[in-house]
């Protein structure tokens, strides 16, 4: 299914950020790692915060699961009264107990949660054969693979059923068919649950979120639907399909690239609407089969958005 194509709830927002801010020490004065970041979280959704290295996401991260104090602002849980209402993936594998068999830190995560001894284990066995670790289920997890480890994290994070959930790099070193894995079991448990997603890859953020956040520098800069941020984005190009490819020497093909647009074959993408109307100029009088606007990939956004606030390169997730 189309990620952006499921509305919010309309019955209001499961968890609520107002104006966080959060600043640490440093060797003269202080980081200010968050400068009045404010969101709200929807059952029936996937929000994705993206951001380069050091723009304060898993800072954020740990103050809504409430392991980080903020220096400001308060987080709201309006529809939840009690302290099993989430469950979160942070740093990769390090919540769980290396010594314990997966099983076991599913028992023990399930029950610190509420659950009886009974119950966890049956929900933990589940969740490790959803997660394909059926058979590594008595193994201890200092002896798994790291995209093991990840999976079994993943799994505990679960156990309790948790309304809302919090993923930090949830697919940090797995290999694509976890991977896929993770994505397809995402998109399921989207449909009943609000899950913030923060990730480096933004071909598995598009394929999973519905809304998009960009965190740049400890603020919001932008933030909405994926759909309508990627197709009402000021940088998509348009797409003017000929009927015919232009002939090899055709002088217009130097003057198309004088104005930047990118022909390949029958097709020219330009980006910008003035462009747009020089290029259809210049093609002038051969006849064109269609004039389309083409939506931006997540990456292509980021990487405007990035560029338009002039973020270095050095500091950019690879
Ligand atoms: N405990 C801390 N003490 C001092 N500075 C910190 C601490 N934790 C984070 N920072 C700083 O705060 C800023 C935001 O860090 P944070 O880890 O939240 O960023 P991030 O967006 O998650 O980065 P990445 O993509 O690299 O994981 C960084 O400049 C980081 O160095």
């Amino acid at each position: 299914m189309d990620p952006s194509v499921q509305n919010t709830d309309p019955s209001g927002p499961v968890l609520q950020a107002h104006d966080l801010r959060k600043r640490y020490p440093k060797a003269r004065g202080w980081l200010e790692a968050l400068k009045g970041v404010s969101l709200e979280l929807f059952r029936g959704e996937i929000l994705t915060l993206l951001g380069p290295n050091g723009a304060g996401k898993t800072t954020l991260v740990k103050i809504l699961a409430g392991l980080v104090e903020p220096d400001g602002g308060r987080v709201e849980v309006p529809r939840e009264g009690k302290r099993t209402w989430m469950g979160a993936v942070l740093e990769g594998n390090r919540n769980l107990y290396w010594r314990l068999t997966a099983l076991e830190n599913l028992i023990y995560f399930g029950t610190l949660r509420g659950l009886i001894p009974k119950e966890a284990r049956r929900r933990g066995l589940e969740l490790l054969e959803t997660v394909g670790l059926a058979e590594k289920a008595h193994q201890t997890v200092g002896t798994l693979s790291r995209g093991q480890q990840q999976r079994a994290a993943l799994a505990a994070a679960l156990v309790h059923d948790p309304p809302i959930l919090f993923l930090d790099e949830p697919t940090l070193g797995v290999d694509l068919e976890a991977q896929e894995a993770i994505r397809s079991w995402l998109l399921r448990l989207r449909e009943h649950k609000a899950i913030l997603l923060t990730t480096h890859q933004m071909d598995f953020a598009e394929a999973v979120a519905n809304r998009v956040a960009i965190l740049l520098e400890g603020e919001i800069v932008l933030e909405g639907r994926t759909r309508e941020v990627l197709e009402g984005s000021p940088g998509a190009p348009y797409r003017v399909e000929l009927q015919a490819p232009l002939e090899e020497g055709d002088p217009r093909l130097a003057q198309l690239r004088a104005v930047e647009a990118e022909v390949e074959g029958k097709v020219i993408r330009v980006v910008g609407e003035e462009t747009l109307w020089q290029v259809l100029r210049l093609l002038d009088p051969l006849p064109i089969e269609r004039v389309e606007r083409e939506s931006l990939s997540l990456a292509g956004l980021f990487w405007r958005v990035l560029r338009e606030r002039s973020v270095q390169c050095s500091r950019l997730p690879t």
